[in-house]
This record gives structure tokens, sequence and C-alpha cells, in this order.
């Protein structure tokens, strides 16, 4: 019996199948196939989706020819770039919410045998893992991948973080507005999710590492005619996961969501993927603690540096062997990652990747010569961020490694965006910007501006910013965020005060205030209760259910 027969079979669905006959893709012959959720997300605002229409016809093609019906249904999606600095950046992180619920109900309002699903930029991907996790039907993923890199007018390598970070060079006067103007034009070439490792690409790659798509998932340019053959080798897979019944939840396993972080450390990928990986790993009914990141970060080298830490891009890695090549590597340290799970392939892991090999080790390092013998993510504790705090050290200048300074506080990040701009950010600052957790902001947002602006007036490695809200995976430079508890709950980081020490020690993994437990007490005396920000919409409601980022940012139910 298959899922789909309780729309289809028995003389009770006749209204049903008349229905189904009605959309003109079922016929009664086909009545006994699988029924294939194709769970796209098609949108032309986002450069990362634009190509999705023709993408899912191809999808469609491909399930036919594997012997399932197919039947396409659109999330929504929000592109961040677009949506940064502004009341739009609020919406981002609670749009991965929606995309969850609105596959959940179409996948189990129709009951789907099986879903193909297509994501690509930043919420999208997170969204439609969690909703396979959540729904635990038989699911493969092929997203649309990275955009090409750019190429200035003098031949440099481009992407969109070097327009974020032209725009605080140009308003400091460190670079010239045709220079501007050339990189504005030039970063961006192609469709696809931006060419380094940003949130998307972060997530892309972390599927091919879950085990839910296949080689070549987070890396193949998404103009190349490769991820074609991707699409029908992954839909063959799927009616075969459909028929011998094999569900996301054997796939993402406590084992794979350790892997999911341990290729995040050697490839130094977004921030974001911690937020978004452990509420994967809660959808999955995996009870995953934050703590865990450091000691996978203790054992796996930081094998790529990608944009924003380097000037290498994504198709840069996909020439260089790819994502599996990267894995096949790590499987070369004894007890670094777990190669005998299971992936869409019925192949091992280990199995699948065991033919990649490195071929560039400018790119992709070696194990025995990584730029770094730990990770590339951290997870800083202490009396600021009592149940964390998260940091991409792969993208801090390395000369740095315990950095001490002066608090300088702001309500939000459009204050500390002002101060940065009008040069009351100095060296020795360390910039809190607080009430932006995913109930403050609401919704967290991400602070690519400020934290560019900072590195475009070449302040990156003499300043520090400290958050409850979140990061692009194009920010780097001293830039600490997901502080959790956050502000609006009643988090540490509200009780600082300008002029504060504040001492963040990356090898030890420490973020302290210089105040004393009762100091902090009797500061928390005079804390006003948080006031939400916005009290109606799908906002007000998201504020008032959401939990904090240590928890993923999942709301509660
Ligand atoms: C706009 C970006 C670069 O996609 C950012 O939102 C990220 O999270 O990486
Ligand atoms: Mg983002």
């Amino acid at each position: 019996m298959r899922r789909s027969d309780t729309i289809k079979m028995g003389v009770d669905r006749a209204p049903h199948r008349s229905l189904l006959y009605a959309t003109g893709k079922v016929k009664t012959k086909d009545l006994g196939k699988p029924f294939i959720g194709v769970c796209n997300s098609y949108i032309d605002i986002i450069p990362g989706h634009v190509h999705l229409r023709e993408f899912a016809e191809i999808v469609k093609e491909a399930i036919i020819e594997a012997g399932g019906i197919p039947f396409e249904f659109n999330t929504i999606g929000v592109d961040d770039g677009i949506a940064m600095g502004h009341i739009g950046m609020r919406y981002s992180l609670p749009s991965r919410e929606l995309i969850v619920d609105s596959a959940e109900t179409v996948i189990n309002a129709h009951w789907f045998d099986g879903v193909f699903y297509i994501p690509n930029c930043d919420k999208i991907t997170p969204g439609m893992l969690m909703a396979a996790a959540r729904t635990n039907v038989p699911s493969v993923f092929v997203s649309g991948g990275p955009m090409e890199a750019g190429t200035s007018s003098s031949g440099k390598q481009l992407s969109l973080s070097s327009v974020f970070e032209g725009v605080g060079a140009y308003k400091s006067g460190k670079m010239t507005e045709e220079e501007f103007k050339d990189i504005e034009n030039n970063a961006c070439p192609t469709c696809g999710s931006c060419s380094g490792m940003f949130t998307a690409n972060s997530m892309n790659c972390l599927m091919e590492m879950l085990g839910l798509a296949l080689p070549g998932n987070g890396s193949v340019v998404a103009t190349s005619d490769k991820r074609k053959e991707l699409i029908f080798e992954a839909a063959k897979h799927l009616v075969r996961m459909v028929e011998e019944d094999v569900k996301p939840r054997d796939i993402i396993t406590k084992e794979a969501i350790d892997d999911a972080f341990a290729l995040d450390m050697a490839m130094g990928g977004s921030t974001n993927t911690v937020l978004h990986t452990l509420a994967i790993a809660k959808e999955a009914g995996i009870d995953y603690n934050l703590s865990e990141i450091n000691k996978i970060a203790e054992r796996i080298p930081y094998l790529a540096k990608i944009m924003p830490a380097s000037d290498i891009s994504m198709d840069d890695i996909n020439k260089a062997g790819g994502v599996s090549a990267i894995i096949n590597e790590l499987t070369r340290i004894p007890e670094a990652i777990h190669p005998d799970r299971l992936t869409i392939t019925g192949k091992t892991m280990g199995e699948l990747v065991s033919e990649y090999k490195i071929t560039n080790n400018q790119v992709i390092r070696s194990k025995d010569n990584p730029y770094s013998p730990v990770g590339g993510l951290s997870i800083l504790y202490g009396n600021i961020a009592p149940e964390g705090a998260v940091i991409k050290v792969g993208a801090v200048d390395p000369t740095i490694s315990v950095f001490e300074g002066e608090a300088i506080v702001f309500e939000s990040q459009e204050q500390a965006q002002e101060a940065i701009d009008n040069g009351a950010v100095r060296e020795g600052h360390v910039v809190i910007i607080r009430y932006e957790g995913p109930k403050g902001g609401p919704g967290m947002p991400e602070m690519l501006a400020p934290t560019s602006a900072i590195m475009g007036r070449g302040l990156g490695s003499s300043v520090a910013l400290l958050t409850d809200g979140r990061f692009s995976g194009a920010s780097r430079g001293i830039s600490i965020g997901h502080i959790s508890p956050e502000a609006a709950e009643g988090g540490p980081i509200a009780l600082i005060e300008n002029g504060d020490t504040i001492k963040i020690d990356l090898p030890n993994r420490t973020l302290h205030v210089n105040l004393s437990d009762q100091q902090l007490e009797e500061r928390r005396k005079e804390l006003k209760p948080f006031e939400p920000k916005i009290k109606n919409g799908w906002l007000g409601r998201y504020s008032k259910l959401v939990t904090n980022a240590s928890n993923g940012g999942v709301m509660s139910i």
C-alpha cells in the first residue's frame, strides 16, 4: 500500500480520482504509480531561483522517466541580499518556518509517496530539509547551484561580498567611484546562489554531506549542463527509495548531523548553518547540543578557504574536486567522520565519495597541510553567552587569538550602522548590537552591512562586533553572533554598558565581560521588561513563539 493510495484507491475516492484526472496529469493506468511531489522554489526576484521554472520541468520529465507521476508546488522565498539592511531582513529567518509549514501542508494533505526538493538560497534550503525531516517521506534534493564568480575590469575575482565591502570602502574614501561601480556591475554575472561560501552554498554543500543530495550538488555551477545529469540520477534514486521505503530519518541520523558540522569545519561554512542544522536535527527527532560542535571543530582541519575568507569561489572548489573530494579527504583521518552512513544512492557515504580526489592542492588543501588544524567555526561560551555564541574563526585575521576591547552599545542594527558610518566606532571598540535576536529583532536579522562597513573601513582586525542577531555567510572579521540567551529574553548581553571591558579568547572559545555575577545581578534589577517591537501580523506571532538561537531559532508549539 502506498501513501498516495489514501487519495486514489477504493470507491470512496472516486471524487478524488475525478479531480486528479482533471489535472490532466493522471490517467486510470497511472493510479498504481508513485505520486511524487516536486517542491520547487521558483521566484524571479532571487537570482538563485530565477532559473528554477525550467529546472522543475526537467525534474518532472526525469520523474516520469523513472516511473513516477510528478506534481509541482512552490514555496515562498526571500532574497537575503535584497532584504538586507531594512525591515525586509526581519522576514528572512521567519520565512524558513513558513517554508517548512507550507511544504508539510502540501505533502501531507495530498499524501505524496516521495518528494523531489529544489532549493537554493538561504532559508529555502534549510526550510526544505526541515520539511523532509518532519514529514519523513522519501526525499531527494537537487539545488539550483552556485552563481559563477564575477571578474572586475582589473581581473580580480568578485562575489556579492565584494560589493557589500565596497560600500564601506567607498563611503570612507578608500575606493574610487569608478572602482565601486565596476564591482557593482560585475560581481554577480549569472543566475545561481552567490559564488562564495555564503549561507546558500554552505547549506547546499552540507546537504551532500548529509547524504540527501548527490556529489556535485553544492559546487556544480547553476549554468552547467551537469545539473541535468544530477536531476535524472536523483529522480531514479527517489523512485527506488519510495519502493524500498527509505526515509529521510534513515539518513539524517545523529552521525549525519555530526558529519554535516564536520564539513562546515573543513570548508568554513556560514555561521547560519549552526542555526539551521540544529533546527534540522530537531525536526529529525535528534537531541543535539550546541557544545558538540566544538568537539568536532577540534578534530577537523580547515581544508578549503573560500570567499569571503579568500578569493576562491565555489566554481574553483568544483574544479579542484568538489565537496566529495573534501569528504573523501576527511575519511582519511581516523574517526573524523562516519563513512558508513546511508545516502540516497543506497551506497554508504564512504563508498559514494571514494572515487573523488583533490585535483588542486592550492584550492583544497590535503589533511596533512591544512589552513588550520582545527575547524573554521567555533562556539564561544562565557558570562555574556551562557548558552553559547557563534563565530566564523576561519574568516578572522589569523594573527588574532585574544581580543580585549571597550564595549560600545547599540539597541539596534540601524543605530550601530550610523555610528560605524560616522566614525564613532574606533579601534579597540567591541560593538554590541542587541535586541536583534529571533524574538527581539524580531526575526534575527543578518548584519552584513555593519560587518562589511567595519571591514571596508580597514577596522577588521581592530574592532569586534557582538550580537544576538546573526550574520551573512559573507560576513568576516571578529564577528560573534547568535548570543544566547538573547537580550529580549533577559540574556546578559542586555546588561552590558558602554565602557565595559570585553574579552574574546578564541583558542579557549570564551567570551566575557569584566563583571562579577553579583555586578550582573545588580544591573539585572534595573533591566526593563522587553516590549516587542512588532505586535501584529506574522512577525508579531513569530516574536511570541520563537526560541533562541541555541535552539536553532525554531518556533515552540
Ligand atoms: C546575501 C547572502 C550573501 O546570501 C547572505 O544572506 C548569506 O547569508 O550568506
Ligand atoms: Mg543569508
